[in-house]
């Protein structure tokens, strides 16, 4: 997401986080969704995953007034809407948050617990990929032990058909004029997740896969059993990019951010700089967050000759809000002329300092393709990149 978002007057998907409650269950001396977890606030982690997402627009978080100075420094960096606040009951919280929207206007809305901080890309797409057949979608699991009802004295009263139950997880995700209007006619039921209340109104919800590691931190074991994730050594991902771009009248190209004295110039939106843009692309591959194009269509004239280093450094970005670091980039250049050897220490120092990386984890190297096809024609150029990220656990 990018600044100019905040000024927006409307956006087609927002997620709006609930994060009003008092964390009675967990207890301590802050709620829940405050205490620090792997070094950053259990509210963070979501709210980074939800603002990276590529088809996610803006992210709203309702919040209880008392916790504004919490909350500003769980947010501290990532671009979000203003907060929003809540009400008595986790149902409240949303309905307040959605009348929030209402300026806006969205077409979605994305419905996450704040105590949820193990959101993974893949339950958000699944959730708004449903959103095209469906009015409203949520993440579950299938019940896998068995159920038993009590008989109010210690004893078990029966036992529960388990087939065809599922365990709701949050982001819900809705039609934003269906759950409002489901939500304000719900005020005063006592409803415990969304898909309930549209359910109360008639709407069919459809049940995507949800995912274990998307649990909801309710009480002091499951806050224990999310801390021991960030003991372990953590997850590593490997991403590839490629891009090309042909040759156009001009004297110079950039490459890597740096310009190049040659007989022609790089064609394309923005500056056509085809070596950030396969970086680019590796880094959100190996984040499985998409590609360019998704983060900054072509079609967007505010990137019509844009430096490339803008699109590079909203990757790293994303890494960095996610928890995550990059280990090492691998880019490979392939065209006959111009000859990138004079400029590859250049090239290499300039994507490490629109990364803030040390040098020695860019690696920059060119080959020519032996004069065979489009690069070996001089009709344009390519360029390949591997990136290594690592992730917490
Ligand atoms: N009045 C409320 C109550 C809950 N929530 C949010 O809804 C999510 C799920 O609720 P839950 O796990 O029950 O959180 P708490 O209500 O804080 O927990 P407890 O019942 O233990 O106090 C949490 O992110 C919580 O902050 C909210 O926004 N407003
Ligand atoms: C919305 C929810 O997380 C779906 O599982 C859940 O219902 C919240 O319940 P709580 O009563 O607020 O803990």
């Amino acid at each position: 997401m990018t600044g100019e978002i905040r000024e927006r007057t409307s956006a087609r998907r927002v997620a709006l986080v609930v994060a009003a409650g008092r964390g009675h269950r967990v207890g301590g001396q802050i709620p829940k969704q405050y205490l620090s977890l792997g070094g950053r606030p259990i509210l963070r982690h979501a709210l980074a995953t939800l603002a990276a997402h590529p088809d996610v627009d803006a992210v709203r978080v309702v919040i209880h007034p008392d916790d504004r100075p919490l909350y500003d420094q769980a947010a501290t960096g990532l671009d979000l809407l203003e907060p929003a606040p809540g009400g008595a009951e986790r149902q409240d919280s949303v309905r307040l948050g959605l009348e929030s929207l209402a300026s806006l206007a969205p077409e979605h809305v994305l419905i996450h617990d704040g105590a949820r901080p193990f959101l993974s890309m893949g339950v958000i797409d699944r959730v708004i990929a449903a959103l095209d057949t469906h009015p409203g979608a949520i993440p579950a699991l299938p019940q896998a032990d068995t159920l038993k009802r009590d008989d109010g004295a210690g004893l078990i009263g029966g036992t529960v058909e388990r087939a065809g139950l599922w365990r709701a997880q949050t982001p819900q995700g809705f039609h934003y004029a269906a759950i409002l209007d489901a939500h304000r006619a719900a005020a005063g039921q006592a409803l415990t997740d969304d898909a309930a209340v549209l359910e109360a109104a008639g709407g069919r919800v459809a049940l995507v896969a949800g995912a274990e590691d998307n649990g909801k931190v309710t009480t002091p074991d499951d806050l224990r059993r999310a801390e021991r994730r960030f003991q372990g050594p953590g997850e590593v991902r490997v991403g590839n990019g490629f891009d090309v771009h042909a040759f156009g009248p001009g004297d110079h190209v950039i490459l890597g951010g740096v310009r190049i004295p040659h007989t022609h110039a790089l064609m394309g939106h923005s500056d056509a700089d085809v070596a950030l843009h396969a970086l680019a692309d590796a880094i959100y591959g190996a984040l499985a967050a998409g590609d360019i194009g998704r983060h900054f269509p072509p079609s967007d004239d505010r990137w019509k000759g844009a430096p490339s280093d803008v699109f590079l450094r909203h990757a790293g970005a994303l890494v960095q809000a996610l928890g995550g670091r990059l280990v090492h980039l691998d880019l490979t250049l392939m065209c006959e002329r111009p000859k990138i050897g004079p400029y590859r220490a250049a090239i290499a120092a300039r994507v490490a300092d629109i990364l803030g990386l040390d040098g020695g984890r860019v690696s920059v190297k060119a080959t020519t393709t032996e004069r065979l096809g489009f690069t070996g024609r001089s009709e344009g150029m390519a360029a390949q990149a591997t990136a290594t990220v690592s992730l917490p656990g």
